[in-house]
């Protein structure tokens, strides 16, 4: 109900304008966001680490979340990728030193350091905006990819670094099956609760085999996640890709 005049109003609204102003709204959320989030950690509401964390789970969710404001014509999908491009563009500037923001580095960073912006971040919106302008949200795919990266990856971090002491994987001691757990949770639940979303308006058909594959999802994104091949390929490109894969195959 609430859904349907939503969509209703929305689609009243014509087609370019309605993108470009969805893309500048949502370009706002997002530059408030990781404000809101630097200021928090700044007041000691939480840790960097934990703040970090908050970002990378609730960025793309929300990020998702916004793709109903935008309209059915096909360079829609093109205007909502074009958020998380120049949030990579912006933190390529941060992270390269050609742009300064301090408060940006201390939102998302781990230990303080600029050019770690040109990692982890950096890679999450490249898989942002790859998962939109190839997946968009006519397809499960795309959403469950995001969904794994930003609950799966960010739920075991923040859930493997409270309860993982003294259960460390056997196969990989820097990982935990507390963190794990909390990988299948956190991504299971987020992909659960963007599939309703994109159900309730229309855009797929989630059914009771839907959600058991994405379950199968993220059990097999978790096993990826804990493997230690960290050096060699970044968590947020391999969680991503495992999703992409088993999406292609099952669903
Ligand atoms: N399956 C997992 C994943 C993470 N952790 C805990 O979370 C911490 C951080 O994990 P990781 O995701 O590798 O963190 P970062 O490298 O900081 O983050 P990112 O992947 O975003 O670069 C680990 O040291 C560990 O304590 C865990 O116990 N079990
Ligand atoms: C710390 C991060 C990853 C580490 O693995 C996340 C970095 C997030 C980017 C700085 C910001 C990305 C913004 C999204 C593309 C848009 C969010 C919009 C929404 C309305 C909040």
């Amino acid at each position: 109900m609430v859904f349907d005049a939503v969509a209703q109003f929305v689609a009243s609204v014509d087609e370019t304008p309605r993108d470009v102003a969805a893309s500048a709204l949502t370009t706002i959320g997002a530059f408030v966001w990781v404000k809101a989030f630097d200021a928090l950690a700044d007041r000691g509401a939480f840790a960097s680490t934990t703040s970090r964390k908050l970002v990378h789970v609730t960025s793309g969710t929300f990020f998702a979340c916004t793709w109903p404001l935008f309209s059915a014509s096909g360079a829609a999908r093109f205007f909502a990728a074009a958020i998380p491009l120049a949030q990579g563009v912006r933190l390529f500037g941060i992270g390269s030193g050609m742009i300064k923001n301090a408060s940006a580095v201390r939102a998302v960073s781990r230990e303080g350091g600029k050019e770690e912006l040109l990692k982890g971040p950096l890679y999450y919106t490249a898989v942002l905006a790859a998962c939109t302008s190839a997946y968009w949200r006519t397809n499960p795919i795309g959403i469950v990819a995001m969904a794994m990266m930003c609950g799966g990856d960010g739920f075991a971090d923040l859930v493997g670094r409270k309860f993982g002491k003294g259960n460390a994987l056997p196969w990989n001691e820097e990982k935990s099956f507390a963190g794990s757990a909390g990988f299948v949770a956190g991504g299971f639940g987020v992909a659960s609760g963007l599939l309703a979303y994109f159900d309730a308006f229309g855009f797929i058909e989630a059914t009771p085999t839907t959600y058991f594959v994405t379950l199968i999802i993220a059990f097999a994104c978790a096993l990826v996640e804990s493997l230690p091949i960290t050096s060699i390929v970044d968590d947020n490109f391999s969680v991503a890709i495992t999703a992409i894969a088993c999406g292609s195959l099952l669903y």
